[in-house]
């Protein structure tokens, strides 16, 4: 048996997981999440699921910058010394996926691996790719194949903490249920619906726009904010994911496994 390691590194929390490289795709043998903070947590984690199986190969999506890369290549060096890391970049072209951006480099490499992990999982059809994390990313993908663009706006949490860090009289909400309606009746409530609902928009009007068949949501935050959309009026599917990130790093060692 031969192991992959993916690892997303997002500005918030470092996922990743551990493959079989014969396994469907997104089947993990095993996977954990940290906060930037947890570099010794996550040394703990990989030590115990390399023990069972040592990667040969590590493909990373890191938009977390120079020092949380430092950090990864730190403990792979250390656990996983066979292993080939490659660091995932935003090229204009890969899995069959082509990169729209004027700038294809520019791209967030995050954002290419979640639109090739999408296309994996719905193959020729026209997407839209919503990544609920530190930031929103919401874009679109082709049914024939291209990565067209997209939004870039604050999460969730950032949008509720820049009203909270920015007036003197809002409080810092916890993420929570969605308010039954959207005229609250009390402060919390009313900030939930309003960070929500610019979520929420945001998706669906680009959905309606791209005249997408199919959104697929992930993310921390897509907990709270899929059960919100509404699929355009011509119809369309919702498909929440836990990673689609991950499963887009997936999906490109096993469409290069063998070709290399
Ligand atoms: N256990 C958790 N730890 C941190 N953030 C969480 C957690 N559960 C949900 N969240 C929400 O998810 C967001 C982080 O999601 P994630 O997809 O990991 O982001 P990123 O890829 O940017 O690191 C946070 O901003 C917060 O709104
Ligand atoms: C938009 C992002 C900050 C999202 O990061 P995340 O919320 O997943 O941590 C990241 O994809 C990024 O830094 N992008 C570069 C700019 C761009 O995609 O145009
Ligand atoms: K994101």
């Amino acid at each position: 048996m031969t192991a992959w390691l993916l690892v997303d590194a997002g500005n918030t929390r470092i996922k990743w997981a551990l493959a079989d490289a014969g396994a469907p795709l997104a089947s993990w043998l095993a996977e954990g999440a940290v906060l930037h903070a947890g570099a010794g947590e996550l040394a703990a984690q990989w030590r115990a699921a390399f023990g069972a199986l040592a990667p040969a190969r590590v493909l990373v999506a890191n938009v977390a910058g120079a020092a949380v890369r430092e950090a990864l290549a730190g403990l792979l060096a250390g656990l996983a010394p066979q292993a080939t890391v490659e660091w995932f970049a935003s090229t204009p072209r890969r899995a069959g996926l082509a990169n729209g951006y004027r700038n294809p480099t520019q791209l967030g490499c995050d954002r290419f691996a979640a639109a090739i992990g999408a296309r994996a999982l719905a193959p020729g059809r026209q997407l839209i790719v919503a990544n609920c994390g530190t930031a929103t990313t919401v874009d679109g993908v082709s049914a024939a194949g291209v990565f067209v663009g997209g939004m870039i706006l604050p999460g969730l949490g950032l949008m509720a903490s820049a009203l909270a860090r920015n007036t003197a009289q809002l409080p810092q909400v916890a993420p929570g249920a969605v308010p039954s309606s959207p005229f609250a009746d009390n402060t919390d409530d009313a900030i939930l619906a309003g960070i929500l609902s610019a979520q929420a928009g945001a998706i669906e009007r680009a959905w309606r726009r791209h005249g997408a068949v199919e959104c697929i949501i992930s993310g921390g935050a897509a907990a709270y904010i899929a059960p919100m959309l509404a699929p355009p009026p011509g119809g369309g599917a919702l498909r929440h994911v836990d990673n689609i990130v991950m499963i887009g790093l997936h999906a490109v060692l096993r469409a290069e496994d063998g070709m290399c």
